[in-house]
């Protein structure tokens, strides 16, 4: 089928040109297009959406709503309800919603007006903040994995981390500064409160997680999904779990499109009027990224702090077949971009003889190799289907005998004579060394003696 190839059309020169209009996905909907272009068209793997039988579903309901009325005045009972809600579905799901949560329910709805207005803004004022840069303060794009994943989603989006260190207002663009930084202070003190809860159903003190800083950094994705005009060909975010300790996300009441992978089926969040939706990231601990990067990587993506009792679910999000965009608004907290890496391990008191540690301690530099290693795991699947099809294979034949299945990252550094950009790998060649020049941004791929062997 022509839309699985991915070596059937010039791909990169489409993607270019998507990535070139600065107006992302938006933009196509602008120009009236009809039929999804093929950048977009994903493998019916990746949009197959198995539910679960009906008698599954006496064990397997939905995500649970968690009353939080009483944040304020600090009840007893109803702090334990809480507690033992919390770590009932951090357990099983991973997920849960909150209601009376304390945020006001305008301003829910003035973020999410927001993230619409910057959306449908003028096309030559939005183009001034597209970029690939996440150095900068404010990114906005469409597909942060534009040019490695194997099929782009049906999404914009736009970035900024708020905490520690919040922008200048200045660096926010006008039409929505006022509320990203009303929003998140208000989405840190929920999450501040939701690590009180969760460190007590862990058996810890209220302010453990707190304590070790998993509440300090915040970062902000706000997701456009326009309505997509063939919503069966592609996603508009794809399976993953959240790299951060917890995840509070503002979601458009309207439309039903984000849902949780449990014991190999997708689940719907339902809407819930006023509700925020809460997930356990791999910071937290995680244990499905663990089944993609395998070897070296795998203690170090199956992370930590608690020692396998909660869960990172992995999710993802249908494209929208409405008549209207859906938004949605995540809050992220993690370790940030922190000058002092401090060493995120099981927490002792989790740990015992019976119950011995699954993850050595990380630091937060290793965080970001987590990250990394994610992405070169989608751009090695990428490449082994372009090589089955270079070998006259089908398209999934190296990946189908578990040539992707595991990854081991070594980071070399050749202190003081090479330097960036200045190259010194070589290739022997005919008898000959020769250099392999320096393309910037560029990775170097070779054939392993396991792909052939001379
Ligand atoms: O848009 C959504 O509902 C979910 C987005 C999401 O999962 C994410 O940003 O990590
Ligand atoms: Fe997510």
């Amino acid at each position: 089928m022509e839309t699985t190839k991915i070596g059937s059309f010039d791909r990169i020169s489409e993607l270019k040109a998507f990535d070139e209009t600065k107006t992302g996905v938006k933009g196509l909907v602008d120009a009236g297009i009809t039929q999804l272009p093929r950048i977009f068209h994903d493998s019916p793997s990746n949009l197959a959406n198995p539910k679960p039988p009906s008698s599954d579903l006496l064990h397997l309901t939905t995500i649970p709503t968690i009353d939080l009325e009483g944040r304020v005045f600090e009840d007893e009972t109803k702090r334990k309800n809480m507690v033992d809600g919390i770590r009932d579905a951090a357990e099983k799901w991973g997920f849960f919603q909150v209601v009376n949560h304390g945020v006001p329910l305008d301003l829910l709805e003035r973020m999410k007006d927001g993230v619409r207005r910057f959306n449908e803004q003028a096309p030559e004022v939005k183009k001034q903040y597209y970029s690939r840069d996440f150095r900068r303060e404010f990114v906005y794009t469409s597909n942060f994995d534009l040019y490695t994943s194997s099929a782009a989603c049906w999404r914009d989006t736009f970035s900024c981390y708020m905490a520690p260190n919040p922008p200048k207002p200045q660096d926010l663009p006008a039409i929505c500064r006022d509320v990203m930084l009303e929003y998140s202070k208000q989405a840190m003190s929920l999450g501040e409160f939701l690590f009180e809860l969760i460190s007590e159903a862990l058996g810890l003190n209220p302010n453990h997680l707190k304590d070790i800083d998993c509440s300090k950094g915040l970062r902000m994705l706000c997701h456009y999904y326009p309505p997509c005009p063939e919503p069966d060909l592609t996603l508009g975010t794809t399976k993953h779990s959240d790299i951060a300790f917890l995840t509070v996300l503002l979601p458009d009441q309207i439309e039903e499109g984000l849902q949780v992978l449990r014991e190999g089926y997708w689940f719907d969040v339902p809407p819930v009027p006023g509700a925020l939706i809460i997930n356990v990231g791999d910071l937290l601990q995680a244990s499905s990224c663990s089944q993609s990067i395998n070897a070296f990587c795998s203690d170090l993506s199956q992370l930590l702090v608690t020692n396998d009792k909660f869960i990172s679910s992995e999710h993802r999000v249908l494209a929208n077949r409405a008549t209207k965009a859906r938004v949605s608004v995540g809050c992220f907290f993690t370790t940030g971009i922190r000058p002092n890496p401090r060493i995120y391990g099981p927490i002792g008191e989790l740990v015992s003889e019976n119950n011995p540690p699954k993850y050595r301690e990380i630091t937060v530099k290793e965080e970001v190799m987590i990250e990394y290693s994610k992405e070169v795991m989608k751009v090695g699947k990428m490449l082994f289907q372009l090589l089955s099809e270079a070998l006259g294979l089908n398209t999934n034949h190296l990946k189908d005998m578990d040539c992707t299945n595991s990854l081991l990252l070594l980071g070399h550094f050749y202190p003081p004579v090479l330097q960036e950009q200045v190259g010194g790998l070589q290739v022997l060649h005919d008898q000959y060394w020769v250099d392999v020049p320096t393309v910037p941004g560029a990775l170097v791929v070779n054939v392993g003696d396991l792909l052939q062997d001379n």
